[in-house]
C-alpha cells in the first residue's frame, strides 16, 4: 500500500501525512451492488455477491477508487462462517469466501494502480481520479446483528443469552482469517452496542491479531449508540485498545455527525473517522430503504468541511451513498488537502 508504518500508534497518522491530513473512505458497497442489479434480499445480504458476482464487487471497489477513495472496505460485512455454513458450504469453503473478499479488494487496487500508470493524470476528463497514492484495504467485520439479517445492527438488542464470550466465539475465526488474508486493517463497522465493542477489543488482544483495526459505531439519536449504550463508554473501550488506530461513526444520518464528533473527541486521542449514510431509513423486513427520506449529495457534502474542522480525519459514506458522493467529498477536500501537503513540503 506504500510506505505506511505498521506500528499501530502511527499507522493512521503516517497514512494521513501522505493523504494531506484527511483521508477519503469509500461509500456504500451494498448500495452500489444493488444499483448494478444485484438482488440482496438474502440472509447473506451483500456477501451473497461473493458467491454470485465477485466481478461486480471488484467493479464497485474500482469505481470508488476512481471517485477518489483512499480506503476501500471489503464485501465481508455480512460474510460469516456461520452464514456460509447455513448455506451448505464446508468450513474450509466458508473460510475461503472470507479470504476472497480481501483478494477482490486487493485485485481492484492493483487494477487501479495499473490504470494510473496507463492514464497518468490526477483528474481525467471523464471525472475519474487516476492518482497514484497509498490505498488501504479495510476488511469489514459487520456485527452479530448483521449476521441475524433482520436489521439488528440498528437496534443492538441481542437478548440476555448473548454475552461477551458468545460474541467472541462468534467472531473469532472470522477475524483471524480476515487478518491473515492480506488486508491492511480490520474495519469493525456499524458496532451497535458496548458488549460487541468489548468482544472485539478482547479478541484483538487475545488472538494477537497482526493488523490494526478501527471501531465504528452507529447512532440513531446523536447521543447514544443504537442500543442506547453510552457512546462515550463505547469509544473508551476503543481508546484503551492499542490495536485500534481510529474510532468513529458510520451508517448514521448526517445531521447527527457534528455533535457525535464533538462527543467522541472528549474521550479519544485517536484519529476520528466518519462515514454517514444518506439519512434514509431501512425496512429490515423488505430489506429495502425508504427512499427520499435522506439528504442530497449536495447537502451531505456541505457538511464535510465542518466535520473536518471539528476533528474528523477520515471521511466517507455508508449505505445509500455512491461514487458521486465520494467524488464530491474528494473534490471538497482536495483544496484543503493540497494546501496542507504544500505546507508540509
Ligand atoms: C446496514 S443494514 C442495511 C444491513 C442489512 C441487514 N443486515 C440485513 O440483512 O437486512
Ligand atoms: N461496508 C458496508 C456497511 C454496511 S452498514 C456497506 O457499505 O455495504
Ligand atoms: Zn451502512
Amino acid at each position: 500500500m506504500g510506505h505506511v508504518d505498521l506500528q499501530p500508534s502511527s499507522f493512521i497518522s503516517d497514512f494521513l501525512l501522505q493523504t494531506g491530513g484527511v483521508a477519503v473512505i469509500d461509500g456504500g458497497l451494498a448500495t452500489e451492488l444493488e444499483r448494478h442489479g444485484a438482488d440482496l434480499n438474502d440472509p447473506l445480504w451483500s456477501a451473497k455477491c461473493l458467491l454470485s458476482s465477485p466481478h461486480l464487487i471488484r467493479t464497485v471497489h474500482l469505481d470508488y477508487l476512481e471517485a477518489g477513495a483512499d480506503i476501500i472496505i471489503t464485501a465481508s460485512y455480512q460474510a460469516t462462517i456461520q452464514g456460509f455454513e447455513a448455506r451448505g458450504f464446508s468450513r474450509g469453503e466458508s473460510e475461503a469466501l472470507l479470504r476472497k473478499s480481501v483478494e477482490i479488494a486487493c485485485e481492484a487496487r492493483k487494477m487501479y494502480y495499473d490504470r494510473c500508470i496507463e492514464f497518468a493524470c490526477d483528474d481525467s476528463e471523464d471525472g475519474r481520479i487516476l492518482k497514484h497514492r497509498p490505498i488501504l484495504v479495510a476488511a469489514s467485520v459487520g456485527s452479530y446483528g448483521a449476521y441475524l439479517a433482520d436489521g439488528s445492527e440498528y437496534s443492538g438488542i441481542y437478548g440476555d443469552e448473548i454475552t461477551v464470550e458468545t460474541l467472541k466465539d462468534f467472531h473469532r475465526r472470522r477475524v483471524q482469517i480476515l487478518a491473515d488474508a492480506g488486508a491492511d486493517l480490520i474495519a469493525f463497522e456499524t458496532v451497535p452496542n458496548k458488549l460487541e465493542a468489548q468482544a472485539y477489543a478482547e479478541l484483538l488482544e487475545e488472538e494477537n491479531i497482526k493488523i490494526p483495526a478501527w471501531f465504528s459505531f452507529n447512532s440513531k439519536d446523536g447521543v447514544h449508540v443504537v442500543s442506547g449504550d453510552s457512546l462515550l463508554e463505547c469509544v473508551s473501550i476503543a481508546e484503551s485498545c492499542k490495536k485500534v488506530v481510529s474510532v468513529g461513526i458510520n451508517c448514521t444520518p448526517p445531521r447527527f455527525i457534528h455533535g457525535l464528533i464533538l462527543s467522541i473527541k472528549k474521550v479519544t486521542t485517536k484519529p476520528i473517522l466518519i462515514y454517514p449514510n444518506s439519512g434514509e431509513s431501512y425496512d429490515p423486513e423488505q430489506k429495502e430503504w425508504v427512499q427520499k427520506t435522506g439528504v442530497s449529495v449536495e447537502d451531505f457534502v456541505s457538511y464535510v468541511n465542518k466535520w473536518c474542522e471539528v476533528g474528523a480525519s477520515l471521511v466517507g459514506g455508508c449505505c445509500r451513498t455512491t461514487p458521486n458522493t465520494i467524488r464530491a467529498i474528494y473534490r471538497t477536500l482536495s483544496n484543503n488537502r493540497s494546501a496542507t501537503a504544500s505546507l508540509k513540503s
